[in-house]
């Protein structure tokens, strides 16, 4: 059995991991976790957003399903309207942006042959300051150089999609769009993943930029729990951006099955009883939002790892702020404070 002083919990959390959403850049984190919103309009989930990017690391805005009015089968939102969402998803939260236009061939609403509209919606978005600018490798060269030239600060990613069915990972067509991929930016996609793991480590031991290949459809969802990159939907975002999503809580039950997320199971000993439950109930709540295995408990402690309060926690904002700090020092992420602070203040 382990014994955890609560004063042991608030270095980690104070002094170790940050708990604030500034965290490492795209493959600097042994697991970064893009989602992908699809509201037409940002200001649709405004109150829903914190709780959606709970746990993830980047916003992918769907540029091709952004519109004020009814989007049909294909998209060119105005740049007017793109920028104003820009800005308000900057102003609700503080992930970078993947700012991502996808043609009707690459699964989105943008026209195939809208590529100077494509272009200028890209530099845009350089100057409004997203962090990633998504780029497929099938656009015309000359809008590859220019946005290349004109990136600024924002990292490149370049992608590719194919929705065929026949393209396989061992195959010449896939190494043929990695080269091209390869030479401006660093991710790529193709469909059908049974060979994926293996062309993951095949490249691992060969290149150093972050690679996010992911397989679409029911036989690609492994790949999208396995992957160190992944693209996660939630629950309360109006659909998934391409079949086969799943959401972050799933990916973190599956992790966990196949055995690459270790479980924790705590359990909270002080002389307040209130303050014990309220936090054991505070993290526990925090555990299943995210869709992880630990549990935590306010009652015997056999076998588990024991966390110590020594306080009596009076006001809710200290019990948030213990149980915060708590929770990141296991599970290495922010905590999801409306969660937890639900949980706390229902306890009594
Ligand atoms: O490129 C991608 C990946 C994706 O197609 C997926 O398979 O999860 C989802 C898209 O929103 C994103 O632009």
């Amino acid at each position: 059995m382990t014994v955890v002083e609560l004063e042991h919990v608030l270095l980690a959390g104070t002094t170790g991991k940050e708990l604030s959403h500034k965290r490492p850049l795209i493959g600097e984190v042994d697991k970064t976790f893009i989602i992908p919103l699809t509201f037409p309009d940002v200001n649709n989930g405004k109150h829903v957003l914190s709780r959606i990017g709970y746990s993830g690391d980047i916003w992918e805005l769907r540029v091709d399903l952004l519109g004020p009015g009814v989007i049909g089968e294909e998209n060119v939102p105005d740049p007017q309207y793109v920028k104003e969402q820009i800005g308000t998803l900057q102003s609700l939260s503080p992930l970078p942006i993947l700012f991502t236009i996808r043609t009707r061939s690459q699964g989105g609403k943008f026209p195939d042959t809208a590529a100077q509209e494509a272009l200028d919606l890209m530099i845009l978005a350089v100057n409004a300051g997203v962090g990633y600018i998504d780029v497929e490798i099938e656009w015309p060269d000359h809008l590859i150089q220019e946005i290349t030239k004109k990136k600024s600060e924002a990292k490149i990613i370049a992608s590719y999609h194919s929705w065929t069915g026949d393209v396989r990972w061992t195959g010449e067509v896939l190494k043929e769009k990695f080269v091209a991929a390869n030479a401006f930016g660093g991710r790529l996609y193709i469909e059908d993943c049974y060979e994926l793991g293996l062309f993951v480590r095949d490249y691992r031991e060969r290149h150093q930029k972050p690679l996010l290949a992911v397989g679409m459809g029911l036989n690609g969802q492994l790949s999208r729990i396995t992957s160190p990159i992944s693209l996660v939907t939630h629950p309360l975002i109006p659909f998934p951006s391409a079949p086969g999503q799943l959401s972050l809580a799933q990916v973190h039950k599956a992790r966990y099955l196949i055995g690459q997320l270790a479980k924790r199971d705590v359990s909270i000993q002080g002389t307040d009883e209130r303050t014990v439950r309220r936090f054991a109930q505070g993290l526990q709540a925090a555990f299943d939002e995210l869709g992880y295995p630990h549990t935590c408990h306010s009652d015997d402690s056999d076998g588990r790892e024991v966390i110590k309060v020594t306080e009596t926690l009076e006001s809710l904002d200290s019990v948030l702020d213990f149980v915060s700090k708590l929770f990141t020092s296991i599970t290495e992420r922010p905590p999801p404070l409306s969660v937890i602070e639900r949980a706390v203040s229902t306890t009594n």
